[in-house]
């Protein structure tokens, strides 16, 4: 399908990846890090391999509730004589002799003298008599002291994120402290005359400061330390002091608005006065008027006022930016290929981030339809996706059925 070129972009306007490439080159992995109790780790970055030290499982153990025996016994024997029991927690404390068995539960230890264990529903029990069914093998439902891990194998390696399962492991090898990269320190201001909080009443020409929660979410995700520093007016002194106060506390200051070119856009040019631009305004829709710089010590991201742009970009540059400084290595979003429900509009100029929900039709296939409306300062778009549609700079107009990239949400955005 033809289209005219998108009449909001120029075409000195920078690639979105030439921007990441450009500002991961200016951040370095935080350095300092701190001890923590692991029932604060979720989400922190280890900063230390974690050797086991203990054998993984600790002792040999059934992995089944059921009944074990020495394996050749059954050869000579119809039925084997019970001679006691093994609970977890509760080993069986007697000595496993020939033509024997206990029975014994899922975890309980293995008493040394007997190699295999028979699931209980392959057993008839007579009183003390025990009759088997022959498992395959000998060792069957048995699980190994040491099989997943021995002692002083490596189980965590530095700059891994803690997740629910790193969590698990850490408790299994009975750690209770981990060390830890500090995490980024961010501050962040919503900037607008027109903005009030939730809560008051809104007078004509004013509207509620969603930003500022959308960017705590973020950033809440994101696993860093934040500052709200809450909503500063379009006046260029009360953002130069916000500017001021941000850089001394935070390595990071992120403001959302006020980077356009309207009369009361001030962000870019106090950041122009105060610190340092190093790129500005980029081919990417939504987000174009995104801002980068520095500012004292801390690194700036000035996201675009409208609450789709401040959320696109802080996903597609402000988090590889964060998980570098938090030393995560840069990992590529998944994409995936899916067709078009129905027709889609976009101008060459800039690479769109359209907001998509992504299914499987009745062959298991991938489609893409769009949220509807997608207007940079239409919300509910973020909250009714599951993925964006991304399409390329030169892409136009596309017609209902073509094969589109789809990147789904992933921890950040949902
Ligand atoms: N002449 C031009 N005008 C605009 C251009 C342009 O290239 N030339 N770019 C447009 C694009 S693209 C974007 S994106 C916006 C970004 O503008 P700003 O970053 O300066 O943002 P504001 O003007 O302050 O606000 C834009 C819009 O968003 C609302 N907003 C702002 N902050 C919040 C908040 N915390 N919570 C909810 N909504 C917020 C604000 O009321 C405006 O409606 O500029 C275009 N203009
Ligand atoms: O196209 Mo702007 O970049 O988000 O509204």
């Amino acid at each position: 399908m033809p289209t005219k070129a998108d009449p909001c972009s120029q075409p000195s306007l920078m690639h979105p990846d030439e921007a990441i490439a450009l500002l991961l080159a200016q951040v370095k992995p935080l350095q300092d890090s701190e001890v923590v109790p692991i029932s604060q780790g979720l989400g922190r970055v280890l900063a230390e391999d974690l050797a086991s030290s203990i054998d993984l499982p600790p002792f040999n153990n059934s992995a089944m509730d059921g009944y074990a025996f020495r394996f050749e016994d059954l050869a000579n024997n119809e039925s084997l004589n019970l001679i006691g029991q093994s609970y977890a927690g509760h080993p069986f404390e007697g000595e496993a002799k020939p033509n024997t068995c206990i029975s014994i539960m899922t975890g309980a230890p293995l008493p040394v003298g007997y190699d295999t264990v028979q699931m209980h529903e392959k057993v008839e029990a007579k009183e003390e008599a025990i009759f088997i069914q022959p498992p395959k093998a000998i060792g069957a439902n048995v699980r190994y002291r040491g099989e997943e891990i021995k002692t002083g194998g490596k189980v965590l390696v530095s700059g891994t994120q803690i997740g629910a399962a790193e969590l698990g492991v850490l408790a299994t090898i009975g750690t209770s402290q981990i060390r830890v990269t500090r995490q980024v320190r961010v501050a962040f201001f919503s900037t607008g005359d027109e903005l009030r909080p939730v809560g008051t009443e809104l007078a004509p020409g004013q509207i509620y400061d969603s930003n500022r929660y959308s960017i705590r979410g973020l950033l809440s995700r994101a696993n860093v330390e934040w500052i709200d520093m809450g909503v500063v007016k379009d006046d260029p002194e009360a953002i130069r002091e916000a500017f001021r106060n941000a850089s001394a506390n935070a390595d990071m200051v992120l403001t959302s608005g006020g980077v356009s070119v309207g009369d009361a856009d001030y962000t870019k040019q106090i950041l122009d006065e105060e610190g340092e631009i190093t790129f500005w305004k980029l081919a990417i829709k939504p987000g174009k008027p995104f801002a980068f710089g520095k500012i004292n010590k801390a690194i700036f991201c000035g996201l675009p006022g409208n609450p789709v742009s401040s959320m696109v970009t802080f996903y597609k540059l402000v988090w590889p930016l964060i998980n570098k400084m938090q030393g995560l290595p840069q990992a590529k979003p998944l994409q995936l290929k899916a067709k078009l429900k129905g027709e889609l509009r976009k101008y060459p100029g800039r690479v769109e981030y359209q907001r998509g929900i992504l299914s499987q039709d009745d062959k298991g296939e991938f489609q893409v339809c769009l949220t509807g409306g997608q207007g940079s300062g239409m919300l509910t778009s973020m909250s009714l996706a599951n993925c964006f549609v991304i399409l390329a700079q030169e892409q136009g107009h596309t017609a209902d059925g073509t094969l589109v990239t789809v990147e789904p949400f992933n921890t950040v955005l949902c």
